[in-house]
């Protein structure tokens, strides 16, 4: 399987794996159990998608069957943002290797570059982004405290990697600048909506592997209310018209975009037949005007944006 090698660890992180925020947690062991015995190795939880437990239930099955080892799966998880202060990143770490059954998690990304007062997890969990009385608490701790944080969990081995989430350019310099253990890892939104060079060739540059979300664009916001009102990638003539001259789906070429960049996706289905077709998007290769083209279809649509929920969370200029 195709995978982008990490600098630090040498270690090959899947170009197309599987996201795990609205699997529906009824059926996500079954659906981790089943993506696995399909080739999925690459499995993308955090804290709040609120399924981990079950994640890893498909997990020890897949394991527990002999399906594969746990040396050949790279799963990820993240930070919340109730737990930036350095007393909380290891407690968090170790509250939800527990939830998956595993002894360390291959990578584990700051989520936001947003600090919000703790809750402890014995009061609620999966976390929010609101208190319980409904509002955003904000907290003063810096990003460098956590990120020293994130590097006691690889100095005890409980992660083997660590990374950034819904970071731009200015703040992951600072993050390497004060960095002991370099971020391997960052995990955007990135579709031909939203492009972000400027920021693909910062990563290029410092030796960062990219992970692209909401590759399918607008329509995964919906259900959040942030759907942003444009039309759909999924349906766009010029992606339509490219996956016509390949005989693929617009899905698979707006996957490919990206991993043909050696940038992981990491699509999320509840459907079986989507689940598939997701994981066979790398089987072929967009030309270069091709790429150009889906490239020029950007716009600056940014869905997922914390200003959204509360102005005082702007993370992105
Ligand atoms: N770091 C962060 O802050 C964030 C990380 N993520 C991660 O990225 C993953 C993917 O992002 P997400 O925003 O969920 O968006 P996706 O791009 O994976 O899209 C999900 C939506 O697309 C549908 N879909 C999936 N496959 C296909 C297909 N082949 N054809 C048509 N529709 C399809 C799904 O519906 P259905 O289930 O019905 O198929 C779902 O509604 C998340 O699961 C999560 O792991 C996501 C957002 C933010
Ligand atoms: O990863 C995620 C998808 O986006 C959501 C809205 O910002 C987040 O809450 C969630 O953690």
């Amino acid at each position: 399987m195709a995978a982008v090698v990490l600098k630090r660890t040498g270690q090959k992180m899947p170009l197309v794996g599987f996201g795990l925020w609205k699997v529906t947690k009824s059926s996500c062991a079954d659906t981790v159990y089943n993506a696995i015995k399909l080739g999925y190795r690459l499995f993308d939880g955090a804290g709040d998608y609120g399924n981990e437990k079950e994640a890893g239930e498909g997990i020890q099955r897949a394991l527990k069957d002999g399906i594969v080892k746990r040396a050949d799966l790279f799963i990820t998880s993240k930070l919340w943002n109730t737990f930036h202060a350095a007393d909380h990143v290891k407690e968090l770490a170790q509250y939800q290797l527990k939830l998956w059954g595993l002894d360390y998690f291959d990578l584990y990304l700051i989520h936001f570059p947003i600090a919000l007062k703790y809750v402890d997890p014995a009061h609620r969990f999966p976390p929010e982004w609101f208190g319980d009385d409904g509002n955003v608490h904000l907290q003063n701790t810096p990003m460098h405290e956590t990120w020293q944080a994130m590097e006691t969990l690889v100095d005890s081995g409980l992660v083997k990697n660590i990374g950034l989430s819904n970071c731009q350019g200015a703040l992951i310099l600072d993050v390497f600048r004060h960095a002991r253990i370099e971020p391997q890892v960052l995990q955007v939104e990135l579709h031909p909506y939203l492009t972000q060079e400027p920021l693909v060739a910062l990563c290029k540059t410092l030796g960062i592997a990219l992970t692209a979300y909401s590759s399918f664009g607008p329509q995964s916001y919906v259900e959040l209310s942030m759907d942003k009102g444009a039309s759909s990638l999924l349906e766009h003539p010029v992606v339509s018209n490219i996956a016509k001259s390949h005989g693929k789906t617009t899905s698979q070429v707006l996957l490919r975009w990206a991993s043909q960049r050696g940038i992981a996706v990491i699509p999320k289905s509840n459907n079986y037949d989507r689940i598939v077709a997701n994981f066979q998007s790398d089987d072929f290769d967009l030309t270069a005007s091709d790429l150009k083209a889906l490239s020029a279809l950007n716009i600056n649509l940014r869905l997922n944006d914390p200003a959204d929920i509360d102005p005082r969370m702007a993370i992105f200029a």
